[in-house]
């Protein structure tokens, strides 16, 4: 099947899918996440990312503030049904599929989680989501070069320019200067700002060379999610399941979620998606990517 989607992504590292939501839908998305937000941030939902640390593990010490917001789906967490209906949208589905190239019943779930306007400014260093900055350019470039086995996506709810990426830069090893970088530089050769509009999603290859930049003042909620297809390597259950996703999804629960996508109830799609991230993670030793990460 042609897919424009798929073409654009593996060209460019990101795609931009304008104005997936209604405006309604994303009202209602707003209102379960300035809730969530507000819990966590005062420190009444264990599972957030903390200032200044960029990659998990993260404890729950909400000090120093949080940018993110953890486990979307988990059954204790207010709104979680809510969740649980975006993630699995017929939207997202129709879009993974197409970009996998992929049955809905070969879909696996993975991450879910809330990005959020940081207390005080806070930039993420530039990075490979998973693969270190310390890898030889010719195993950089054998990573990068393995088969697409899940989607990335941003689903933005307020005006987000958050996310920088070096277009293209997920097709090679890093150059000379990218390498010797400042980890925080402002100025890296090409970069840009993935500009998104509420209701707009951007699904990237998360090996793409980016970064984050947080203003405080910007208000931000943007849903990051992804989604696997089966037959991935151990790299990705690692990925996955560092965010410690494996202790909540066998008490998932999601008969309620209305709907269907590609034929199939949504209901029983994403029953079949959590079942098949527990086969995974069933052999699966809990280690981190970036283990070095302070
Ligand atoms: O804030 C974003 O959109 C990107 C976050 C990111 O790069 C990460 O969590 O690894
Ligand atoms: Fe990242």
């Amino acid at each position: 099947m042609a897919s424009d989607l798929r073409d654009q992504l593996l060209r460019d590292g990101f795609v931009r899918i304008p104005s997936a939501l209604s405006a309604d839908q994303v009202e209602a998305l707003r209102s379960a996440c300035q809730h969530v937000a507000h819990l966590a941030r005062t420190g009444g939902w264990p599972y957030v990312r903390t200032l200044p640390k960029q990659f998990p593990p993260w404890t729950s010490d909400v000090s120093k503030g949080i940018w993110g917001v953890q486990h979307l789906m988990h059954p204790e967490l207010p709104h979680h049904d809510t969740f649980a209906s975006s993630y699995f949208a017929p939207y997202i589905v129709a879009a993974v599929t197409e970009i996998l190239q992929c049955s809905s019943e070969d879909l696996v779930l993975e991450l879910y989680n809330l990005l959020i306007r940081p207390d005080a400014d806070f930039a993420l260093r530039w990075h490979r989501d998973d693969i270190g900055p310390e890898v030889s350019p010719q195993d950089e470039l054998n990573r990068l070069r393995e088969p697409m086995l899940h989607a990335q996506w941003n689903l933005a709810l307020y005006p987000d320019e958050s996310l920088i990426v070096v277009p293209g830069s997920h097709l090679r090893s890093r150059t000379e200067e990218e390498r010797q970088a400042d980890p925080f530089d402002d100025n890296m050769p090409g970069q840009m700002a993935v500009k998104m509009n509420p209701g707009d999603i951007i699904f990237y290859n998360n090996n793409i060379l980016h970064r984050g930049v947080y203003r405080s003042e910007a208000e931000r909620m943007t849903l990051h999610g992804s989604m696997g297809v089966v037959g991935a390597d151990p790299a990705r259950a690692r990925n996955v399941l560092q965010h410690g996703i494996g202790a909540w999804v066998e008490d998932c629960d999601f008969s309620e979620i209305q709907g269907q996508a590609a034929g199939k109830q949504l209901c029983s799609l994403a029953d079949g998606m959590r079942k098949r991230l527990v086969a995974m993670g069933s052999d699966q030793v809990l280690s981190f990517s970036q283990p070095l990460d302070e």
